[in-house]
Protein backbone atom coordinates (compact mmCIF):
# COMPACT_ATOMS: atom_id res chain seq x y z
CA UNK A 1 0.00 0.00 0.00
CA UNK A 2 1.29 3.40 -1.13
CA UNK A 3 0.23 6.42 0.64
CA UNK A 4 0.59 9.72 -1.44
CA UNK A 5 -0.51 13.22 0.75
CA UNK A 6 0.01 16.22 -1.64
CA UNK A 7 -1.44 19.78 0.15
CA UNK A 8 -3.34 18.46 2.22
CA UNK A 9 -5.79 21.20 4.20
CA UNK A 10 -8.86 21.08 6.04
CA UNK A 11 -11.18 23.15 8.11
CA UNK A 12 -14.00 22.97 10.57
CA UNK A 13 -16.73 25.61 9.96
CA UNK A 14 -17.95 26.61 13.65
CA UNK A 15 -20.45 29.49 14.36
CA UNK A 16 -17.42 31.57 15.98
CA UNK A 17 -15.94 30.99 11.89
CA UNK A 18 -13.46 28.90 10.15
CA UNK A 19 -10.76 26.46 12.49
CA UNK A 20 -7.49 25.95 9.81
CA UNK A 21 -7.07 22.40 11.90
CA UNK A 22 -4.47 20.57 9.02
CA UNK A 23 -2.64 23.41 6.76
CA UNK A 24 -0.64 22.14 3.10
CA UNK A 25 -0.19 19.23 4.56
CA UNK A 26 2.46 16.45 2.32
CA UNK A 27 3.79 13.16 3.16
CA UNK A 28 4.51 9.86 1.43
CA UNK A 29 4.78 6.52 2.68
CA UNK A 30 6.13 3.52 0.53
CA UNK A 31 4.75 0.02 0.96
CA UNK A 32 4.75 -1.66 3.88
CA UNK A 33 6.02 1.96 5.86
CA UNK A 34 4.68 3.07 9.31
CA UNK A 35 4.40 6.99 10.35
CA UNK A 36 4.54 8.23 13.37
CA UNK A 37 2.63 12.04 13.69
CA UNK A 38 3.80 13.60 17.34
CA UNK A 39 2.54 17.40 18.25
CA UNK A 40 0.73 19.01 21.12
CA UNK A 41 -2.15 19.05 21.71
CA UNK A 42 -4.65 20.78 19.38
CA UNK A 43 -2.47 20.91 16.54
CA UNK A 44 -4.19 18.98 14.18
CA UNK A 45 -3.25 15.53 14.17
CA UNK A 46 -6.44 13.86 14.63
CA UNK A 47 -7.79 15.94 12.03
CA UNK A 48 -5.07 14.74 9.74
CA UNK A 49 -5.90 10.75 10.40
CA UNK A 50 -9.56 11.69 10.10
CA UNK A 51 -9.44 13.35 6.72
CA UNK A 52 -7.73 10.17 5.55
CA UNK A 53 -10.58 7.96 5.96
CA UNK A 54 -12.71 10.58 4.92
CA UNK A 55 -14.95 11.37 8.53
CA UNK A 56 -14.67 14.69 9.21
CA UNK A 57 -17.84 15.74 10.68
CA UNK A 58 -18.34 19.62 10.35
CA UNK A 59 -15.24 19.50 8.82
CA UNK A 60 -13.91 19.38 4.71
CA UNK A 61 -10.56 18.46 3.06
CA UNK A 62 -8.79 19.62 0.29
CA UNK A 63 -5.69 18.77 -1.54
CA UNK A 64 -4.71 15.24 -2.63
CA UNK A 65 -4.52 11.98 -1.14
CA UNK A 66 -3.54 8.86 -3.25
CA UNK A 67 -4.06 5.69 -1.79
CA UNK A 68 -2.91 2.72 -3.74
CA UNK A 69 -3.22 4.62 -7.40
CA UNK A 70 -6.51 6.56 -6.83
CA UNK A 71 -7.39 10.01 -5.43
CA UNK A 72 -9.52 8.95 -2.65
CA UNK A 73 -10.78 13.02 -2.23
CA UNK A 74 -11.83 12.69 -5.47
CA UNK A 75 -14.34 10.03 -5.32
CA UNK A 76 -18.17 9.15 -4.32
CA UNK A 77 -18.78 8.83 -0.63
CA UNK A 78 -19.92 5.40 -1.66
CA UNK A 79 -17.27 4.35 -3.71
CA UNK A 80 -14.67 5.14 -1.12
CA UNK A 81 -16.77 2.78 1.53
CA UNK A 82 -17.02 0.21 -1.09
CA UNK A 83 -13.77 -0.05 -1.84
CA UNK A 84 -11.43 1.46 1.14
CA UNK A 85 -13.20 2.35 4.37
CA UNK A 86 -12.48 -0.02 6.72
CA UNK A 87 -11.21 -2.77 3.95
CA UNK A 88 -7.96 -0.83 2.93
CA UNK A 89 -7.60 1.58 5.69
CA UNK A 90 -9.14 1.71 9.01
CA UNK A 91 -8.66 4.16 11.97
CA UNK A 92 -8.77 3.27 15.73
CA UNK A 93 -10.48 6.54 17.13
CA UNK A 94 -9.29 8.72 19.81
CA UNK A 95 -10.78 7.20 23.05
CA UNK A 96 -13.32 4.69 21.51
CA UNK A 97 -12.31 1.80 24.39
CA UNK A 98 -14.84 4.01 26.44
CA UNK A 99 -17.65 3.71 23.81
CA UNK A 100 -18.30 0.27 23.96
CA UNK A 101 -21.56 -0.30 23.69
CA UNK A 102 -22.08 -1.28 27.43
CA UNK A 103 -25.66 -3.28 26.73
CA UNK A 104 -23.72 -5.62 24.07
CA UNK A 105 -21.14 -8.46 24.02
CA UNK A 106 -18.02 -8.10 22.33
CA UNK A 107 -19.41 -10.30 19.91
CA UNK A 108 -22.21 -8.46 19.14
CA UNK A 109 -20.31 -5.41 18.80
CA UNK A 110 -17.80 -7.47 16.26
CA UNK A 111 -20.57 -8.36 14.43
CA UNK A 112 -22.31 -4.69 13.95
CA UNK A 113 -19.18 -3.56 12.74
CA UNK A 114 -19.30 -6.55 10.00
CA UNK A 115 -23.20 -5.60 9.21
CA UNK A 116 -22.36 -2.54 8.81
CA UNK A 117 -19.57 -2.77 6.31
CA UNK A 118 -21.94 -5.28 4.38
CA UNK A 119 -19.33 -7.83 5.23
CA UNK A 120 -20.09 -10.99 2.98
CA UNK A 121 -17.63 -13.62 4.35
CA UNK A 122 -17.76 -15.89 7.46
CA UNK A 123 -18.71 -13.79 10.48
CA UNK A 124 -16.82 -16.30 13.02
CA UNK A 125 -13.59 -16.67 11.05
CA UNK A 126 -13.12 -12.93 10.37
CA UNK A 127 -13.70 -12.75 14.09
CA UNK A 128 -11.46 -14.92 15.54
CA UNK A 129 -8.72 -13.73 12.88
CA UNK A 130 -9.55 -10.15 13.77
CA UNK A 131 -9.24 -11.50 17.86
CA UNK A 132 -5.90 -13.64 17.32
CA UNK A 133 -4.23 -11.12 15.62
CA UNK A 134 -4.46 -9.19 18.76
CA UNK A 135 -3.97 -11.93 20.60
CA UNK A 136 -7.48 -11.98 22.16
CA UNK A 137 -9.08 -15.10 23.69
CA UNK A 138 -12.15 -16.52 22.48
CA UNK A 139 -14.05 -15.96 25.66
CA UNK A 140 -13.99 -12.58 25.45
CA UNK A 141 -16.39 -12.78 22.72
CA UNK A 142 -18.95 -13.37 25.15
CA UNK A 143 -18.30 -10.69 28.00
CA UNK A 144 -19.34 -7.25 28.24
CA UNK A 145 -16.91 -4.50 28.10
CA UNK A 146 -17.62 -4.05 32.01
CA UNK A 147 -16.07 -7.20 32.18
CA UNK A 148 -12.62 -6.87 30.58
CA UNK A 149 -9.71 -4.49 31.70
CA UNK A 150 -8.74 -1.02 29.86
CA UNK A 151 -5.96 -2.93 27.98
CA UNK A 152 -8.53 -6.07 26.70
CA UNK A 153 -10.59 -2.94 25.97
CA UNK A 154 -8.07 -1.35 23.57
CA UNK A 155 -7.35 -4.47 22.10
CA UNK A 156 -11.40 -5.07 21.26
CA UNK A 157 -10.78 -1.54 19.73
CA UNK A 158 -7.96 -2.91 17.38
CA UNK A 159 -9.35 -5.85 16.55
CA UNK A 160 -12.37 -4.22 15.55
CA UNK A 161 -10.15 -2.18 12.99
CA UNK A 162 -8.57 -5.21 11.81
CA UNK A 163 -11.80 -7.30 10.68
CA UNK A 164 -11.81 -6.46 7.20
CA UNK A 165 -7.75 -6.97 7.10
CA UNK A 166 -7.06 -3.60 5.96
CA UNK A 167 -3.53 -3.23 4.90
CA UNK A 168 -3.42 0.20 6.77
CA UNK A 169 -4.30 1.48 10.24
CA UNK A 170 -4.12 4.63 11.48
CA UNK A 171 -4.19 4.85 15.38
CA UNK A 172 -5.14 7.70 17.27
CA UNK A 173 -3.62 7.85 20.96
CA UNK A 174 -4.16 4.38 21.03
CA UNK A 175 -2.33 4.22 24.44
CA UNK A 176 -3.45 7.26 26.34
CA UNK A 177 -5.35 6.66 29.55
CA UNK A 178 -4.18 3.16 29.87
CA UNK A 179 -1.21 2.75 32.79
CA UNK A 180 2.84 2.08 31.54
CA UNK A 181 2.38 -1.28 31.77
CA UNK A 182 -0.48 -1.52 29.69
CA UNK A 183 0.93 0.75 27.00
CA UNK A 184 3.67 -1.32 26.31
CA UNK A 185 2.06 -3.90 25.67
CA UNK A 186 0.21 -2.09 23.57
CA UNK A 187 3.06 -0.70 21.39
CA UNK A 188 4.32 -4.37 21.72
CA UNK A 189 0.79 -4.85 19.66
CA UNK A 190 1.42 -2.37 16.79
CA UNK A 191 5.01 -3.62 16.31
CA UNK A 192 4.02 -7.33 15.92
CA UNK A 193 1.31 -6.09 13.55
CA UNK A 194 3.94 -4.18 11.54
CA UNK A 195 5.73 -6.66 11.17
CA UNK A 196 3.08 -8.95 9.78
CA UNK A 197 2.95 -6.45 7.31
CA UNK A 198 0.31 -3.68 8.38
CA UNK A 199 1.77 0.05 7.89
CA UNK A 200 0.78 2.21 10.41
CA UNK A 201 -0.02 5.80 11.34
CA UNK A 202 0.54 5.96 14.81
CA UNK A 203 -0.59 9.62 16.37
CA UNK A 204 0.44 10.81 19.76
CA UNK A 205 1.70 14.04 21.44
CA UNK A 206 4.83 11.42 22.75
CA UNK A 207 7.30 11.57 20.57
CA UNK A 208 8.93 8.93 23.02
CA UNK A 209 6.81 5.98 21.40
CA UNK A 210 7.14 6.44 17.75
CA UNK A 211 10.53 4.99 17.46
CA UNK A 212 10.02 1.85 17.79
CA UNK A 213 6.80 1.93 15.07
CA UNK A 214 7.77 4.52 12.97
CA UNK A 215 10.20 4.14 10.05
CA UNK A 216 8.83 8.14 9.20
CA UNK A 217 7.58 10.71 11.48
CA UNK A 218 5.95 14.10 10.87
CA UNK A 219 5.82 16.50 13.21
CA UNK A 220 2.99 19.14 13.51
CA UNK A 221 2.25 22.45 15.00
CA UNK A 222 -0.36 25.17 14.43
CA UNK A 223 -2.20 22.59 11.84
CA UNK A 224 0.78 22.38 9.69
CA UNK A 225 3.79 19.54 9.54
CA UNK A 226 6.26 21.53 10.16
CA UNK A 227 9.20 18.58 10.27
CA UNK A 228 9.18 15.30 7.79
CA UNK A 229 11.38 12.55 7.66
CA UNK A 230 12.92 9.83 8.39
CA UNK A 231 12.39 8.73 12.12
CA UNK A 232 16.27 8.40 12.55
CA UNK A 233 16.81 11.99 10.71
CA UNK A 234 13.92 13.15 12.91
CA UNK A 235 15.68 11.74 16.17
CA UNK A 236 19.79 12.45 15.32
CA UNK A 237 19.15 15.47 13.59
CA UNK A 238 16.22 17.36 14.35
CA UNK A 239 16.12 21.06 12.21
CA UNK A 240 12.65 22.50 13.36
CA UNK A 241 13.33 24.78 16.70
CA UNK A 242 10.27 23.46 17.60
CA UNK A 243 11.22 19.26 16.95
CA UNK A 244 14.28 20.12 18.90
CA UNK A 245 11.73 21.59 21.92
CA UNK A 246 10.08 18.51 21.29
CA UNK A 247 12.79 15.88 22.02
CA UNK A 248 14.03 17.92 24.59
CA UNK A 249 11.21 17.44 26.67
CA UNK A 250 10.98 13.96 26.48
CA UNK A 251 12.90 12.82 29.90
CA UNK A 252 15.71 10.10 29.91
CA UNK A 253 17.21 7.91 32.27
CA UNK A 254 20.54 9.75 32.01
CA UNK A 255 20.20 12.73 34.36
CA UNK A 256 19.16 15.66 32.07
CA UNK A 257 16.37 17.47 33.28
CA UNK A 258 14.07 17.66 30.54
CA UNK A 259 13.41 20.88 29.04
CA UNK A 260 9.85 22.63 28.09
CA UNK A 261 8.60 24.67 25.11
CA UNK A 262 7.43 28.18 27.04
CA UNK A 263 4.31 29.62 25.98
CA UNK A 264 1.48 28.40 24.33
CA UNK A 265 0.51 27.22 20.72
CA UNK A 266 -1.34 29.64 18.25
CA UNK A 267 -5.45 29.62 17.87
CA UNK A 268 -6.30 28.37 14.30
CA UNK A 269 -9.08 30.68 13.85
CA UNK A 270 -7.26 32.67 11.43
CA UNK A 271 -5.16 31.22 8.45
CA UNK A 272 -1.68 31.41 8.56
CA UNK A 273 0.12 34.58 8.07
CA UNK A 274 3.44 34.12 9.33
CA UNK A 275 5.43 31.26 10.71
CA UNK A 276 2.86 29.48 12.87
CA UNK A 277 6.07 29.14 15.74
CA UNK A 278 7.30 32.54 15.80
CA UNK A 279 5.92 34.03 19.29
CA UNK A 280 7.53 30.66 20.66
CA UNK A 281 10.72 30.37 18.53
CA UNK A 282 14.37 31.29 20.45
CA UNK A 283 15.74 31.83 16.98
CA UNK A 284 13.04 33.30 15.17
CA UNK A 285 14.27 36.01 12.73
CA UNK A 286 12.70 38.67 10.95
CA UNK A 287 11.86 36.49 7.82
CA UNK A 288 9.65 34.00 10.27
CA UNK A 289 7.29 37.12 9.83
CA UNK A 290 6.34 35.35 6.88
CA UNK A 291 4.63 31.74 6.13
CA UNK A 292 7.71 29.38 5.61
CA UNK A 293 7.68 27.03 2.57
CA UNK A 294 8.72 23.63 3.07
CA UNK A 295 12.78 23.18 2.71
CA UNK A 296 14.00 19.91 1.47
CA UNK A 297 16.01 18.32 3.66
CA UNK A 298 18.03 14.55 3.15
CA UNK A 299 14.55 12.52 4.00
CA UNK A 300 11.83 14.94 4.07
CA UNK A 301 11.39 18.61 4.86
CA UNK A 302 10.88 21.56 7.40
CA UNK A 303 8.93 24.54 7.03
CA UNK A 304 11.49 26.77 8.73
CA UNK A 305 13.06 30.41 7.17
CA UNK A 306 16.62 28.86 9.12
CA UNK A 307 17.02 26.64 6.75
CA UNK A 308 16.94 28.51 3.30
CA UNK A 309 19.57 28.67 1.07
CA UNK A 310 18.87 31.02 -1.12
N1 LIG B 1 -15.49 18.85 15.00
C1 LIG B 1 -14.80 19.97 15.19
N2 LIG B 1 -15.38 21.18 15.01
C2 LIG B 1 -14.67 22.32 15.17
N3 LIG B 1 -13.37 22.38 15.51
C3 LIG B 1 -12.74 21.21 15.70
C4 LIG B 1 -13.42 19.95 15.56
N4 LIG B 1 -12.53 18.96 15.82
C5 LIG B 1 -11.35 19.58 16.10
N5 LIG B 1 -11.48 20.92 16.04
C6 LIG B 1 -10.43 21.93 16.26
O1 LIG B 1 -9.41 21.67 15.29
C7 LIG B 1 -8.12 21.88 15.87
C8 LIG B 1 -7.29 20.61 15.71
O2 LIG B 1 -7.88 19.59 16.50
P1 LIG B 1 -7.39 18.08 16.49
O3 LIG B 1 -8.33 17.29 17.33
O4 LIG B 1 -7.20 17.64 15.08
O5 LIG B 1 -5.98 18.20 17.20
P2 LIG B 1 -5.08 17.09 17.89
O6 LIG B 1 -3.67 17.48 17.59
O7 LIG B 1 -5.52 15.74 17.46
O8 LIG B 1 -5.40 17.30 19.42
P3 LIG B 1 -5.39 16.24 20.63
O9 LIG B 1 -3.96 15.77 20.79
O10 LIG B 1 -5.86 17.05 21.78
O11 LIG B 1 -6.32 15.14 20.23
C9 LIG B 1 -8.35 22.28 17.32
O12 LIG B 1 -8.31 23.69 17.38
C10 LIG B 1 -9.75 21.77 17.60
O13 LIG B 1 -10.39 22.56 18.58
Amino acid sequence: MVLIVNGLSAQYHTSKGSVYAVDDVDFNLSDGESIGIAGESACGKSTLGLSIVRMLLGGKANGKIILDDTSILDISESDFTRKFRWKKISMIFQGAMNSLDPVFTIREQFVEVLNQHNFAGNFDDAILNALHSVSLDDVILKKYPHELSGGMKQRVIIAMALLLEPKFVIADEPTTALDVLIQAQIINLLKKLKKEGMSIMLITHDLAVLSEIADKIGIMYGGQMVEFGSSYEIYKNPKHPYTQGLLESIPTLKGNIPKYIKGNPPSLMEPATQCRFIERCPLAIDKCKMVPPKFKTDTGYVRCWLYDQS
